[in-house]
């Protein structure tokens, strides 16, 4: 029951229950008098209710904080990683049942629920759903969350809703807040320790928020095998970025810093993005701009709520827009009609990189296949500072490629039983990884490609060496038929344009033909020679439909052009 200030609900309720109540009691008190004790009883319970909800109410308005989390914040995050650790949940049995998987839900272990239980499958997610008091550092805090549906999401036929959570804590010291909440985010830190954070987003409309959270286990930078020093110089200049945000703010220079990673696919781009965030235990915040309910707001809201100190990787840039147009791309997606719809628009995506949507303080990384098809204007310094080209594999990755497959602590002599020491073992790869990678040619295949093949011959270093020549072979053998097919399906695809484009140019001309009464027709010589030697149009002269010769406007010619008959 709600309090309504003026207690005449209390009242009515109370004369309605005591209606009821004085018609089951004895006759001898059914009397006026006892009417009006057992009501007046009632008044004054509801009323000393109504007096203490107003007072702890204001009590709690004079001597406590709250502070608000919303879903999609990354301090949203923190606290819930904060309450998973002080056991906020202690008191209520409501979780959400979920299973495990790299998706981060900040569930509690099962073993914290029931003692001895282990689950290795099965995420417990604490739903907070009445609210939770617990202590900390000496306060009494509150915890409640709501779940709010703000809006109708048209475009999913759903409405969405989001969660919120509101921490009291019963001080008037503002500093208490603060410290737990830098608490909260320094846990959070250190429990992600051992993984990257990716975060992306499957929301199509604004409010926009982050609202998947996934982790990986962290990559070493030994791991990604570039060229020399490719890396190195890569981590050295992000690094350094990070460690100069006076000095841009100085200088006046915008405090953010571009990277775009090109070449291959699966030359190791999104590998190198991972290891770098792992190295600099920086958090990611990933996007496609191929996603077809990505716009230029969205992309702008999204980027605006990228908290500082994060990589913001967009992927396969060039899928969005191109500079060169469809017609003219050699890219077989494109020629076939798949290029992914994009709704962001270049201009779009400029004013997100240096407007007013941009973060500071954030890394931009942005990866391609094909740089050539990149607008200048994206690329420019400014928006793009570091490029770094990615290659097919040279021998030397190879070979390190091999070594790291086959590390001598797993790597047991395939013939006998031998007892090798260490040493013996790491000169034995060394010359496997050495015949390894003379047997493969040189930047012909992507570390993607290699790692595939080594797959085949886990625990097996001497079967790698024996079958990769046959491998490569049969790989490059495969790749031209598949190449060789590409050429002719574009060829005929081509051809059909073609044919198309000249039967709507045939029937456009017949029917002007039609309509100006013009049945003349005469050949229009192009001057070439057939092996006959008659008269034979040029591709582009048989259907130019100009029909304007050098003395005026009266004759058509329509021939198939040879090249596409
Ligand atoms: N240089 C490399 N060193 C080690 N592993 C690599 C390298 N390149 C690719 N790989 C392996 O190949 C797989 C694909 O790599 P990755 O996704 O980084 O390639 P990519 O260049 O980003 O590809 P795409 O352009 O298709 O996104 C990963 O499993 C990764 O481990």
């Amino acid at each position: 029951m709600q309090a309504d200030g003026s207690g005449f609900t209390p009242l009515l309720n109370n004369i309605l229950s005591l209606g009821m109540i004085t018609s089951w009691l004895p006759g001898d008190q059914k009397g006026l008098l006892g009417t009006l004790t057992i009501f007046l009883m009632g008044w004054l319970l509801e009323m000393g209710r109504n007096a203490y909800t107003w007072f702890s109410e204001r009590w709690r308005f004079q001597y406590s904080l709250t502070a608000e989390f919303s879903e999609g914040d990354p301090a949203f995050d923190w606290i819930l990683a904060f309450l998973s650790k002080q056991q906020a949940w202690r008191n209520s049995w409501n979780f959400k049942i979920s299973a495990k998987t790299l998706q981060r839900k900040n569930g509690v272990e099962a073993s914290q629920i029931c003692k001895g239980h282990k689950s290795e499958n099965a995420e417990y997610v604490p739903t907070y759903q009445n609210p939770q008091l617990f202590r900390w550092e000496g306060y009494w805090i509150e915890i409640s969350k709501t779940l709010s549906s703000s809006s109708y999401n048209y475009q999913e036929d759903r409405s969405i809703s989001s969660s919120t959570f509101y921490l009291t804590v019963y001080t008037r010291d503002v500093s208490v807040v603060s410290s737990l909440v830098e608490q909260a985010r320094m846990e959070y830190m250190e429990m992600s320790q051992p993984h990257v954070i990716i975060h992306t987003s499957n929301r199509s409309y604004i409010p926009f928020y982050w609202n998947e959270c996934k982790r990986k286990p962290r990559r070493s930078l030994e791991s990604v095998i570039l060229e020399e020093g490719v890396l190195d110089s890569l981590v050295f200049d992000a690094r350094e970025f990070l460690g100069m945000e006076e000095w841009y703010q100085t200088t006046g220079i915008p405090y953010r810093r571009g990277y775009l990673l090109y070449g291959p696919p699966g030359s190791g781009k999104t590998s190198t993005v991972y290891a770098l965030a792992g190295e600099l235990e920086l958090e990611i915040y990933s996007l496609s701009l191929a996603s077809s309910s990505m716009d230029d707001s969205l992309l702008a809201a999204a980027v605006g709520c990228i908290p500082k100190r994060s990589i913001f990787l967009l992927e396969d840039i060039d899928c969005a827009f191109s500079r060169i147009d469809e017609s003219n791309s050699t890219n077989s997606t494109r020629m076939y009609g798949m290029t992914p719809k994009c709704n962001v628009t270049l201009s779009g995506l400029l004013n997100v990189l240096d407007g007013v949507a941009s973060q500071e303080g954030v890394l931009f990384f942005a990866t391609t296949n094909h740089v050539e098809d990149l607008d200048n204007a994206l690329i420019r310094p400014g928006r793009i500072d570091k490029k770094v080209r990615y290659h097919h594999a040279v021998q030397a990755q190879a070979a390190a490629l091999y070594k790291r497959f086959y590390p001598i602590s797993h790597c047991a002599p395939e013939s006998a039983s031998e007892d090798v020491s260490d040493e013996e073992k790491t000169v034995r790869i060394d010359d496997l990884a050495a015949r390894f990678s003379q047997s493969i040619p040189d930047k012909t295949f992507t570390a993607a490609e290699l790692q595939g093949f080594l797959l085949t011959c886990k625990f097996q270093p001497e079967k790698a060496v024996r079958e990769v020549k046959d491998w490569a072979d049969n790989t490059m053998k495969e790749r031209l038929e598949l190449e060789a097919k590409k050429t002719a399906k574009q060829e005929k695809v081509q051809a059909e344009r073609d044919k198309e484009e000249i039967e709507k140019l045939r029937s456009t001309l017949v029917k002007m033909n039609g309509s100006t009464g013009l049945s003349r027709r005469i050949e229009k010589s192009s001057g070439k020679q057939d092996a006959r030697g008659e008269a034979k149009p040029s591709p582009e002269q048989s259907c130019s439909g100009s029909g304007l010769s050098g003395n005026g406007l009266d004759t058509w010619t329509i021939a198939e052009p040879d090249a596409h008959k």
